[in-house]
């Protein structure tokens, strides 16, 4: 045994110990807190004694209930925490740490040097002497960065020279040592190899041991507003935002919390494929949304669903309204209409039973009355005061009114109770006053309602205004009832900059997966709501198989245009100014071209088709692999003769992924399956998916269908059929009917 295994070891079996004493410690602790915690419960509900007698036992006992619930506060934080350490130490046990740097530090006792083990959480002994350190902490990163000799890391802002004399990479399960590399040069990292050796999983996995260098700038880039990552498929773009999330979770812990941070997701199974990996590095979910459902929480109309957005937006047809709603030009338009809205007519009479109760010329008189400098959005704020003070002032002349009295006192007792709680004791012509106020209230109050969430606005009408004033043509609505992801971004836009400003959480990061689907005015709209976050923004170009999209010059210049603007004026949205001053950049982009997802085969045939603009090379990090396989088919009935084939050749409890164009595709070939292989099906062999669901996913095995020149021939093609061969890890299988589309011409 050498000497450096045998260091290792000893080291591995102090921790190990270390841990197990921590864990029984931790265990008894909290036994002991919950014991004490059932009996203490038990004593404070009986030391509050309830006493409502009058108003000073009241309040004496509401006081009592306070100093108690803060105790049992005081009590649950204890409990959690030690529960929290515990279940850190418990997941330790399993990996104790992954990795080693021995580092010099220059400044000091240059010569000596120090080792650090980097682990997924930080463990000390009492003495406080760190045994293992948090991937997060700062010494760490030199871990990440894999180099050796002269380099510098930060704490709180300030460089600390040091020399990493060596960094060893530890494969260890529990408190065995099972293999150890050393890492000169980042040549053949078979960590790495080994970790994407593993099979797909239905969730999605963290990837703290073998973070790359060129992720680990990403994860902790806090430095600029705007990160831009513009990533190869498989490049790990997913797997960064999640551990980036954990990173910033854990360094700015004294300043935000899961919940000052959203993700927005492209599609719910995606959502539910990311859910484990924040708890499985010990931190919270944030709140993790479809930018269909982030628009949904604030409309107050339906919005089209989920299926029906993405058939909307995969279909091939290129509808001019539908791209002008997505423009920047015309969101720019929008933003600058108050004055071409102000001069147009826009208002609804509020009615009742059919009839106008407060009639269009009476608001546009209250609008007309406001000042004309003044926004659009003070000016219908005013208007709104105005319409809810005559609004009061009428049912009150009409509460004094000698007939609205005796209706109050004919009414029946049921009608009594139903408006008034009790049966009418008072007679007084104040109380009847008084009464006939809240009848007219409770009778009229979806007229209230109205006027308070904006009924009285037309908002066809200032949408149709502000369009047909870009295009000289009136908006085409769809017949449907429910209104697009399209539409619903001009009227929130409409309803947050002349309306009511949107109610939006304090955010302190969004982070958005698969942003190269977005719209240029969703990316606006992003940007104008949560204008004090910082952005991370993943995708790729190659990726964009939607017919709504944006490329990522286009996003920098959003935000640098608005960047440019808010420092013009002197405000700092996203801290932009002090960033300006310090000369530091607003917006860093980031090329990730390593492909760690699929093979070197599968990552060769998906290269062929990314588009030109993308210069250099996708680098493969797997093995080559096996070779993709195409296959002619006569008809959909050879799925069926397919399937039982690569059900025998495939190894045993392997599933296989048939990828279509489109969702129609995927439902007839299930359809067709399902009936054909009963046993196939039952046993879950495969799967079916349309493309627009498979993304961001992976999969062992994948069989893309029906790849044929008529199926497969536009630049939109080629991006699908990018996205659906890069789904696959190990093997992928190519089926076509007839001519072969030519983008695949060079694999035959
Ligand atoms: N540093 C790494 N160590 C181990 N596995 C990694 C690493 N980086 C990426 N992977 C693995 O590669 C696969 C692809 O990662 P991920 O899904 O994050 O890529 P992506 O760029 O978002 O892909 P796509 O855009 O094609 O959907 C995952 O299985 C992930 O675990």
């Amino acid at each position: 045994m050498t000497e450096a295994l045998q260091q290792e070891q000893a080291y591995l079996q102090h921790v190990y110990e270390q841990l197990l004493n921590s864990e029984s410690e931790l265990s008894e602790l909290l036994e002991r807190y919950e014991t004490e915690g059932r009996a203490k419960l038990s004593m404070l509900a009986s030391e509050v004694r309830l006493n409502f007698g009058n108003d000073s036992d009241t309040l004496e006992t509401f006081a009592n209930f306070e100093t108690k619930s803060r105790e049992i506060d005081q009590m649950n934080l204890r409990m959690e925490t030690a529960a929290s350490l515990l279940q850190k130490v418990r997941q330790l046990l399993k990996v104790p740490y992954f990795g080693k740097i021995a580092v010099d530090f220059l400044d000091g006792d240059a010569g000596e040097t120090e080792d650090f083990y980097i682990g997924r959480h930080g463990f000390a002994k009492e003495d406080s002497q760190h045994l293992i350190y948090d991937w997060r902490s700062p010494i760490a990163e030199l871990f990440y960065n894999n180099d050796l000799g002269p380099s510098s890391y930060h704490v709180n802002k300030q460089r600390i020279d040091v020399s990493i004399e060596a960094r060893r990479q530890l494969i260890v399960e529990a408190n065995q040592l099972l293999n150890f590399f050393d890492t000169s040069v980042a040549i053949q990292d078979d960590v790495l190899l080994e970790a994407l050796k593993q099979d797909a999983t239905s969730q999605m996995t963290d990837i703290t041991s073998t973070i790359q260098k060129e992720q680990n700038v990403i994860i902790r880039d806090t430095e600029h507003p705007l990160l831009l990552v513009n990533g190869v498929a498989g490049s790990g773009k997913t797997s960064t935002i999640m551990q980036r999330i954990a990173y910033l979770l854990y360094s700015l812990r004294s300043e935000i919390t899961s919940d000052n941070v959203m993700i927005l997701s492209p599609n719910r199974n995606f959502i539910d494929y990311i859910s484990n990996v924040l708890p499985s590095l010990g931190e919270t979910n944030p709140m993790n949304l479809t930018f269909r459902q982030l628009v949904d929480q604030y409309l107050i109309w339906e919005i089209e669903d989920e299926h029906r957005y993405f058939n909307r937006i995969s279909s091939a047809v290129d509808d001019q309204q539908v791209n002008i709603l997505r423009s920047s030009a015309f969101y720019e338009h929008v933003k600058l209409s108050g004055a071409t809205l102000a001069k147009s007519g826009f208002f609804n009479p509020l009615t009742y039973k059919g009839k106008d109760i407060v009639p269009v010329a009476r608001i546009q008189k209250y609008f007309d009355e406001t000042p004309e400098d003044n926004s659009l959005q003070a000016r219908l704020q005013a208007t709104k005061q105005k319409l809810l003070a005559y609004w009061e002032k009428r049912l009150n002349t009409q509460a004094k009114k000698p007939k609205m009295q005796n209706l109050i006192l004919t009414l029946s007792e049921e009608m009594q109770e139903k408006y008034f709680g009790s049966l009418i004791a008072d007679e007084s012509n104040a109380n009847l006053v008084k009464l006939g106020r809240q009848f007219l209230h409770k009778k009229y109050r979806k007229i209230t309602q109205a006027l308070q969430d904006n009924s009285w606005l037309n908002f066809h009408a200032m949408f149709n205004t502000v369009y047909q004033d870009y295009t000289g043509e009136a908006y085409q609505f769809a017949r449907d009832e429910s209104f697009t992801v399209d539409e619903a971004v001009i009227y929130l836009t409409i309803m947050h900059h002349f309306i009511d400003k949107l109610n939006i959480p304090d955010m302190r990061f969004v982070l958005i997966d698969e942003v190269q689907d977005y719209s240029p005015a969703q990316i606006h709209l992003l940007k104008d709501l949560f204008t004090k976050s910082e952005f991370t923004m993943v995708g790729d170009e190659n990726q964009a198989i939607f017919n709504s999209s944006i490329d990522f010059d286009q996003i920098k210049a959003i935000f640098e245009k608005e960047n440019a603007a808010s420092a013009a004026v002197g405000i700092g949205g996203r801290g932009a100014v002090a960033r300006a001053q310090r000369g530091r950049d607003y917006v860093q982009r980031y090329d990730l071209l390593n492909s760690y997802r699929s093979s070197g085969a599968i990552t060769k045939a998906f290269s062929g088709l990314a588009s030109t603009r993308n210069e250099i090379a996708i680098t493969p990090i797997r093995p080559y692999g096996e070779a993709p396989v195409m296959k002619e088919v006569e008809n959909s009935n050879d799925y069926v003769e397919l399937l039982e084939i690569l059900h025998t050749q495939l190894p045993k409890g392997s599933q296989l992924t048939l990828i279509t164009k489109t969702a129609q595709q995927a439902e007839t070939l299930r359809d067709l399956l399902a009936e054909q292989l009963p046993s196939l099906t039952t046993d879950k062999f495969y799967q079916v998916l349309p493309i627009s669901v498979s993304k961001g996913l992976e999969f062992d095995n994948v069989l893309v269908v029906d790849v044929s020149a008529d199926n497969y021939q536009s630049a939109r093609d080629q991006r699908i059929l990018y996205t659906a061969f890069s789904r696959a890890m190990d093997r992928l299988f190519i089926t076509y009917q007839g001519e072969a589309s030519p983008f695949i011409a060079k694999l035959r």
